[in-house]
Formats: C-alpha cells, sequence, structure tokens
C-alpha cells in the first residue's frame, strides 16, 4: 500500500470543520453577536480547490464572499483532546478562503436554517501549500492578508481570535473525533467583500506563504 503524504491532505477526503465569528471585528461588520462559545460548521471536501484552478461563483448568489483564514492541519486523531495536548495533534497549518455566498447566508440566518449551500458549494474552500508546524513556531500571532485585484481588503493577526488554537482542538474534539487530515479553519478577521468573475484574488500568511486564485462563474 502506498502511504499517503500530508503534505496532501486535501486529497484525502477527510472533515474540513469551520469556526465562525471568531475574530470581534469581523462579528461586529456583519452585526452578528460577539459568541461566547465557537460557532461551528462543517464543508465537505468536495469544497477543496488547490492553486491552478478557480474559484466558481455559484448561479444562485449574486454575493460572493471572501473570507480568509488560518487552517489547521490534524496529524494526530484524537476525542476530548485536552487543551494542554491540543497542539501534540498538529501537523501543520495552511491558508485558506471561507468563501461564503453571504446572501443565501443571510436568507438562512433570517429562516433558522443550515448554510451549507451558503458555505459548502464545490470550490469554497480554497487552500494553499501544506505548512509543516516546525515553520510556525506561534500560530497564535500570525498575520493574514488578501488582496482582490491587488486591492488590500483584508489583513489581520490571528491573535485577535477569540477562542486560540488549542481551544478550538479540544472543543470540537468534544463532539466530533478529529482524525488524521482533517482541517480547522479558524475565522476570518474584518474586510470581507464580494468578488465577481474575472477577479484575481491575493492571499498571505505573512513571511510563510501567498496563493492566488481567479474567479469564474459555475456553468
Ligand atoms: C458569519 C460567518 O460567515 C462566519 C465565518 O465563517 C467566520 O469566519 O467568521
Ligand atoms: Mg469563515
Amino acid at each position: 500500500m502506498t502511504s499517503r503524504n500530508i503534505s496532501r491532505f486535501w486529497e484525502w477526503g477527510r472533515k474540513i470543520i469551520c469556526v465562525g465569528r471568531n475574530y470581534a471585528d469581523h462579528a461586529k461588520e456583519l452585526k452578528n453577536a460577539v459568541p461566547t462559545e465557537p460557532v461551528i460548521f462543517l464543508k465537505p471536501p468536495s469544497s477543496y480547490v488547490t492553486e491552478g484552478s478557480p474559484i466558481l461563483i455559484p448561479a444562485y448568489t449574486s454575493d460572493l464572499h471572501h473570507e480568509v483564514e488560518l487552517g489547521v492541519v490534524i496529524g494526530k486523531g484524537g476525542t476530548s483532546i485536552p487543551q494542554c495536548e491540543a497542539m501534540d495533534h498538529v501537523a501543520g497549518y495552511a491558508l485558506c478562503l471561507d468563501m461564503t455566498a453571504r446572501d443565501v447566508q443571510d436568507q438562512c440566518k433570517s429562516q433558522g436554517l443550515p448554510w451549507t449551500l451558503a458555505k459548502a458549494f464545490n470550490t469554497s474552500c480554497p487552500v494553499s501549500a501544506f505548512i509543516p508546524k516546525e515553520r510556525v513556531p506561534d500560530p497564535g500571532h500570525v498575520t493574514l492578508w488578501l488582496k482582490v485585484n491587488e486591492h488590500v481588503k483584508q489583513s489581520g493577526c490571528t491573535s485577535q481570535m477569540i477562542f486560540s488554537i488549542p481551544f478550538i482542538i479540544s472543543y470540537i474534539s468534544d463532539f466530533i473525533s478529529l482524525e488524521e487530515g482533517d482541517l480547522i479553519l479558524t475565522g476570518t478577521p474584518k474586510g470581507v467583500s464580494a468578488v465577481q468573475e474575472h477577479d484575481e484574488l491575493q492571499a498571505g500568511i505573512e513571511g510563510l506563504i501567498t496563493m492566488s486564485f481567479r474567479v469564474d462563474r459555475a456553468q
């Protein structure tokens, strides 16, 4: 049997678990309450897209937003992981976008329905190359940025997160067992905005990685 390589975790078909409203400035810009417990939702593995392929705007939205986020790649699975052991379960990181059909999400919110079609469509999770954990000594203090057509839209530091990475890993694993190859998206800072067909998105983690994606319409 060929051994699998964690640096291509997006090919493993594992879970993508997202934390929402983890930055107070973003919760406020969308007029959401600042949470006292993490807000959790899922994306399927079919939402992954890597550089070289476009982000596709679903036909049913006219307000597709970018959300730049730090992704945490799980290297060792577990259930009810204590916070003090959480970082031992991390293999590395990835820069991620949580593409969100904001109009659909607003409609779901107002009707008390799940956000699935707003968050989990094909290409809703663009990811960078894998970053081994040794290259990120302090993931709680890295700067994320995103530009649309060269204009800076988002810039924020992971030190602004309401819930820390160890807390998030521990919290999620109390309800959903984590497996090697799972990805956790840790929420977005302020500055989310709509993208259009033919836009060029560039994003980075300062000093560590950059990535770029073109936006197209789904056929
Ligand atoms: C309101 C949201 O879309 C929550 C979210 O995904 C976030 O990153 O915050
Ligand atoms: Mg998000």
